[in-house]
Order: C-alpha cells, then structure tokens, then sequence
C-alpha cells in the first residue's frame, strides 16, 4: 500500500522507535467482528447457537467476538433476525467505553450506519431515549435498518445539523456519542479510499468541523452529562489536541480517565500544545498493539450548571384510541393496548416517554413505526416483528436454522405452508424474521423488498 510522503513523515515523529511495527502492521490481516445483540440473545444462549467457527473474544467489548473466513455471518439467518451486528472489533470501543445506564437519555450525533448505536440501544436494553443522528440523508437509511433490525422500540432518528437540534433540546441529554468525522488515517490499512480522503480534505478541514459539533453537543448535555468523543485517526490535533483545545474553553469540564484493556494504549496529553495531565486518562487504539484498526476515544464530563430546557412531545393518542390499528393488535399481539403513539400522516409510531418535542426538524423515524393506516384497515410495519420476543405474537411458524424455507422467505418467495388465515410471524429458532399472511394454503410473503437475501 502506498501511504502519503507527509503521513509517514508525521507517523515516523510521533510514534519514533515503534514506527517500524506500525509499519509492519500493514502486512496484518484485515480483523473482522461481530457483537452480539443482548437484547435478544444472552451471552450464554449465543454460545449454544452459535453457527460459526473459531469465533474469538474481542477484549475491549464483552459481546463482540472475532471472526475469520470461511465463516459468512453476512448471509447467515441469525443475521436478518437481528441477533448480531458486524463491526471492526477497533470500532467496538467506544460503545464499550461509554457508560450508558437503563434510563439514560442518549445522543449519538454522528450515528450512521449505526455500529455505536446498536451498541447503545443493546446498553438502554428498550428503557430511556436514544437519538441517532447524521447529517447525511442517504446514510440515515442504513442507520435505519440497522435500528429496526437490532428491535429498537425507544429510537428516533433525525438527519439535522447540530445546530440545529442544539436549538430544541438544551440540556437534554445524559451521554451523547460523537464519532467524529475525521482525516481516517486509522482505516488506510483497511480501506484505501480513505487515503484519496485525507489528500483531499486534510486535517483541518475535520478540525473545523469537529470544534463545531463538540460546541453543539455540549449545548445538549446536562450537567454531570458525558461526550464521549472519538475518532479513527491518529493525527494529535483530531484528538488530544482537539479535546485540549475545548477544555480550555471549558475549564468546568473534565476529562474521565478510561481504563485500558487489551493492548490499549493511554492518551498522549505530550503531542499537544499545553497538554493536560488528565489526557493520559483517553485512549488509543494502534494497529501495532492490538487486533484492530486506530481509534481514539475519549470521555468527558460536564461540571457546569446547566437546564433541562427541551419542550417535551405532546402524546394524545393510545393503540386503543385508533380502531383499526387496536383490532390488529388485539387480534394478533400481546402489545399493552394503552401504550401512546403518534400519528404522522397516516403512519403510526410507538411514543417514547419523555421524548422531546422536534418538531421543525427533519425527522427520520418518531419512534418504532407500527404500521400504516389504509382508509380502514392497518398495515403492519416489519419493525415491531424484529423488536418482540416470538411470545409477544399470538400466530408464529418457527423454522428451523436449516429448513430450507428459511432461506426462501429471505429472499421474498411465497411458503407453501398451510396455515391458519390471516398475519403470522416466521420465526428462525424462536428468533422472529418478519411476516407472512396466510390466504389459501399459501403464505404471502411480507418481507420488505430492501431487506431481501440476495444471490
Ligand atoms: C465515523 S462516521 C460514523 C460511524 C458511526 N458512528 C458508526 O459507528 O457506525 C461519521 C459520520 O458523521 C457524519 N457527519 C459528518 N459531519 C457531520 C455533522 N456536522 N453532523 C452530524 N454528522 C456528521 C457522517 O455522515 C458520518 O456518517
């Protein structure tokens, strides 16, 4: 791989003796994750179930897990059933770090595809609120999927600016996540596109926007509230230099020393101008040191008196207060009929409580979507299947891994399995997958197009 003259340069400054091994980590192979999706599988039930070989614990992040080939998890069942997301076993660390609790409310600013969000939703175990946002319309659609297919219920997602949700949720939040957008030297080993990036666009350019979204984000955090910032670069101004540089604007926040694990390393509070001490306390993840690609990850905290100032959602309606939508649910589910949601057009969402009110921003998703109405009669959306247990749903057909229907309702062909009239969940194992509606001996099926197996 050809790596840029000034990279190396700066490389060779920074790491001295050790830039030989950094050098040589290039020839590594390229490490491949999976985390595991507690919310629907416990660590003890995925070792029974566990379809691949040779999977090996990642350190940093108990549910994550290393894989090799031949293993495809891409194309496995258990992957459309949500029981797993595949990430960079470096990526996992973030998620690892910060310490979310049941309850929390939560910001993941630059969330797309959502690799940090599932891992937060998995922390919020359904309780709480979590935003995921990202700037980029087309990349909230994977951040989408990704959301529905982990069976998040208390997940909104917008594509704004932070300006602009800074604007309706002032001290909001408990834990925000930014993963910022950055120059990517850590991805060069895995991803060549990103050096064409770095020429392009450089490390200021990621400075000026990284300053911006910090500005922002603190905004939103309530006072003993946490960012935990983190990159995939090396270069010292995106990371310690970038947190020296806020802290000084900021001399009531505070650094929160992480422990390493694994073969991380601490923070390099030395590469920086006037470098606190407390910079020690981030990390960094080195291709040299460890199984994983470079990051840089860092907690910090809020000390300064700060209001609650977000205007909270109005919630008028029920599943109940909506007859076509509360025969379907009442016919087919055990969904308490009192739970609030909200209509947007003639879409019904699931409310959160104590959501904000974002009305004015460019909404993705209000809350898990149930469904649409069609004059009168309900369509039920794919998400709920996917954040319910199979007990949840009163008709199921559980198949099992190996059951070749399987594998056909996954790439959108019709069942021939007879069936009661009316919705029923396929389930894989006990794992729902989606639904079918049973009419004359066969079974049609409901699996949304864009999520079909392909090939
Ligand atoms: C490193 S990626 C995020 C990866 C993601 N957190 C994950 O774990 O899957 C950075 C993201 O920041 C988004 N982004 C860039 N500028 C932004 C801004 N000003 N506000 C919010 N998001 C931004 C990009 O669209 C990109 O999706």
């Amino acid at each position: 791989m050809k790596l840029p003259v000034l990279f190396k340069e700066k490389m060779q400054r920074l790491l001295g003796d050790e830039y030989e091994a950094y050098l040589e980590s290039y020839n590594n192979p390229k490490y491949q994750g999976i985390r595991i999706n507690t919310m629907k599988v416990s660590d003890e039930e995925w070792k029974q179930i566990n379809p691949f070989t040779e999977l090996q614990p990642v350190p940093w992040c108990k549910e994550g897990y290393y894989y090799t080939e031949p293993n495809k998890p891409s194309k496995h069942p258990y992957y459309f059933a949500g029981l797993y997301y595949m990430q960079e076993p470096s990526a996992m660390a973030p998620g690892a770090y910060v310490p979310i609790k049941e309850g929390d409310k939560v910001l993941d600013l630059c969330a797309a595809p959502g690799g940090k969000t599932t891992q937060v939703l998995a922390k919020l175990n359904q309780t709480g609120v979590l935003i995921s946002n990202d700037i980029s319309a087309s990349r909230t659609q994977a951040l989408l999927k990704n959301v529905e297919n982990f069976g998040a219920r208390n997940t909104i997602i917008t594509n704004e600016t932070p300006e602009r949700l800074a604007s309706k949720l002032p001290g909001y939040f408990d834990k925000i996540l930014i993963d910022a957008p950055c120059s990517g030297e850590g991805m060069f080993r895995k991803d060549e596109g990103a050096i064409k990036s770095w020429e392009t666009h450089g490390v200021e350019h990621c400075q000026a926007l990284q300053r911006e979204i910090l500005e922002y984000a603190y905004a939103m955090l309530k006072e003993e509230g946490m960012i935990l910032y983190s990159t995939c670069t090396f270069s010292p101004e995106e990371n310690e230099g970038m947190i020296q540089e806020f802290l000084n604007h900021h001399p009531l926040c505070e650094v929160v020393p992480l422990t390493p694990v694994g073969g991380i390393a601490t923070g390099h509070p030395e590469w920086t101008k006037g470098g606190d001490a407390s910079l020690k306390g981030a990390l960094r993840l080195w291709p040299h040191h460890l199984q994983g690609e470079g990051h840089f990850v860092c907690l910090i905290q809020k000390k300064e008196p700060t209001l609650d100032l977000a205007k909270r959602q109005v919630i008028k309606k029920r599943i109940k207060d909506i007859p076509a939508l509360s025969e379907f649910i009442e016919t087919y589910t055990h969904i308490d009929r009192d739970t609030p949601v909200i209509e947007v057009k003639d879409k019904v969402f699931m409310a959160i409580e104590d959501a904000p009110d974002l009305q004015g921003l460019r909404i993705v998703r209000s809350g898990m979507l149930l469904g649409e109405l069609k004059s009168k009669r309900f369509e039920p959306a794919h998400a709920p299947v996917l954040a319910y247990s199979k007990e949840m749903f009163k008709q199921t057909i559980d198949l099992a891994v190996d059951d070749v229907n399987v594998i056909k309702y996954l790439k959108g062909e019709t069942l021939l399995v007879e069936a009661p009239k009316g919705y029923h969940v396929i389930c894989v194992e006990g794992h729902p997958l989606g639904f079918v509606k049973s009419n004359n001996g066969t079974l049609k099926n409901q699996y949304p197009p864009h999520w079909r197996m392909m090939g």
